[in-house]
């Protein structure tokens, strides 16, 4: 092994993995690509050949090119650059935007089969949906938050794709307008690591450099306003925020939901979708949000605070809801039997110990909000092993240009 790497050679890609690479075969190895298309013959250079089972490459040129492949809606990040200097975050701006969304429904669906064995019959007639409002069919301007990082010359830009090199860019087509104006790609800021640009939803941009105070940001969601840390999470797509409530509104089972139940809202940020639950039940709807960041939770009791049955908590979930599981009276643990549960992990998903502890209080129902689809699969088959199972499901691409999308499930015994 290792005499390959740095050669091009000429490979058949003939599908998609997780993570926005493409699968081809050389000489029976498989060969993860970069910036292929299923269906492609690409000329590839190899850049990892240590392992037995497998070697990486990144596309150079393109022999016979796919029927969906486009310019590339980044040229920083085409393959007309050299792949160390490409940008990141852009992993299928090179392919039609409805293609993406079916090679997105494609990864889906494969970690719904094999990792969550999810019956095959159950995954017909799942899509990848755009989101509603979303007219734009480059898939740009929705990034409403960014990050550049600082190379050792002071100068800001995204990463390269898979590495820390800061490349240099001109612009920024996946950002929203405003966050690319406020963007400060021409300026130098020497001895600072990161800055980050965002555009809520209240008008204006900021910029958030080095360890500078936080303030306070205002996202609306229809009629609802919700206050945040500049630096705290929210979601990153213009219209996230408001399909992830419909979603979660359209996919917990009225007939399961009892307001007065002990619903709980899991790694629940500032209170968004404790919201959505809220607004959809009423306002004698009891939930209570779960979220590590204290100071999430401190604006999630406030964007919370008309509404007499929610209440926010800081706690890792993993703790909190064991201690819930282990200290609850009769009463409480019949109140939870009857609870719906909302969770919205980070990209690891809930993993083993969350999931058995929400398993152990046996909820009603259970509606998962997931950004990995991976993580997903492994979560629904934890929860399958107890009982749970998947009742319903909608995928949202919330990304576009990106290989990232967000899957919203039901799950009930
Ligand atoms: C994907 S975000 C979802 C936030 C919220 N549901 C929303 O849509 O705005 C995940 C949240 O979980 C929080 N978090 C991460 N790990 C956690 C943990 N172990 N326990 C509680 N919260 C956690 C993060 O701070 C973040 O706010």
């Amino acid at each position: 092994m290792g005499d390959m790497q740095g050669h091009d050679v000429e490979l058949d890609v003939t599908s998609i993995a997780h993570g926005g690479i493409s699968v081809a075969r050389l000489d029976g190895r498989v060969v993860f690509v970069t910036d292929a298309i299923p269906g492609e013959k690409v000329v590839a250079r190899i850049t990892d050949d240590r392992k037995k089972s497998f070697w990486r490459a990144d596309t150079v040129s393109v022999l016979e090119p796919s029927e969906h492949r486009q310019a590339h809606v980044w040229s920083a990040a085409s393959i007309d650059r050299d792949p160390a200097r490409r940008a990141g975050g852009a992993e299928f701006g090179h392919i039609e935007l409805s293609h993406q969304r079916e090679l997105k429904r494609q990864v889906l669906v494969d970690a719904l089969t094999r990792m969550g064995k999810v019956d095959e019959e159950t995954t017909k007639g799942i899509t990848v949906e755009a989101l509603d409002g979303d007219d734009d069919l480059s898939g740009t301007r929705w990034r409403t938050r960014i990050r550049l990082h600082v190379d050792e010359a002071g100068r800001p830009g995204p990463y390269a794709a898979r590495s820390h090199t800061v490349v240099a860019v001109d612009d920024l087509p996946l950002a929203t307008e405003a966050v690319e104006a406020a963007a400060p790609l021409e300026q130098l800021f020497a001895g600072e690591e990161q800055i980050d640009v965002l555009a809520p939803s209240d008008g204006g941009a900021r910029l958030i450099v080095g360890s500078q105070a936080r303030t306070t940001v205002v996202e609306r969601v229809g009629d609802r306003e919700f206050r945040l840390d500049d630096g705290g999470f929210w979601q990153v797509h213009r219209l996230a925020a408001g399909t992830l409530t419909a979603a979660v509104q359209d996919l917990i089972d009225p007939e399961r939901f009892d307001p007065r139940a002990m619903n709980l809202d899991l790694y629940g940020g500032v209170g968004l979708l404790a919201a959505a639950v809220g607004d959809r039940f009423g306002q004698a709807t009891r939930i209570t949000s779960v979220e590590s960041d204290t100071r999430a939770t401190d604006h999630a009791a406030e964007n919370l605070a008309e509404w007499i049955g929610a209440a926010a908590v800081t706690g890792r979930v993993e703790r909190w809801i064991t201690e819930l599981a282990t200290t609850s009276s009769p009463g409480e643990r019949q109140r939870l039997r009857d609870a719906t549960v909302v969770l919205d992990p980070p990209r690891s998903g809930a993993g083993r110990e969350v999931v058995e502890r929400i398993a152990s209080i046996e909820p009603a129902q259970i509606v998962y909000v997931a950004c990995d689809p991976v993580a997903l699969a492994r979560d629904i088959a934890l929860f399958a092993e107890r009982g749970y199972q998947l009742q319903d499901l909608r995928a949202f691409d919330l990304f576009p240009n990106t290989h990232h999308l967000e899957t919203v499930v039901r799950l009930s015994r």
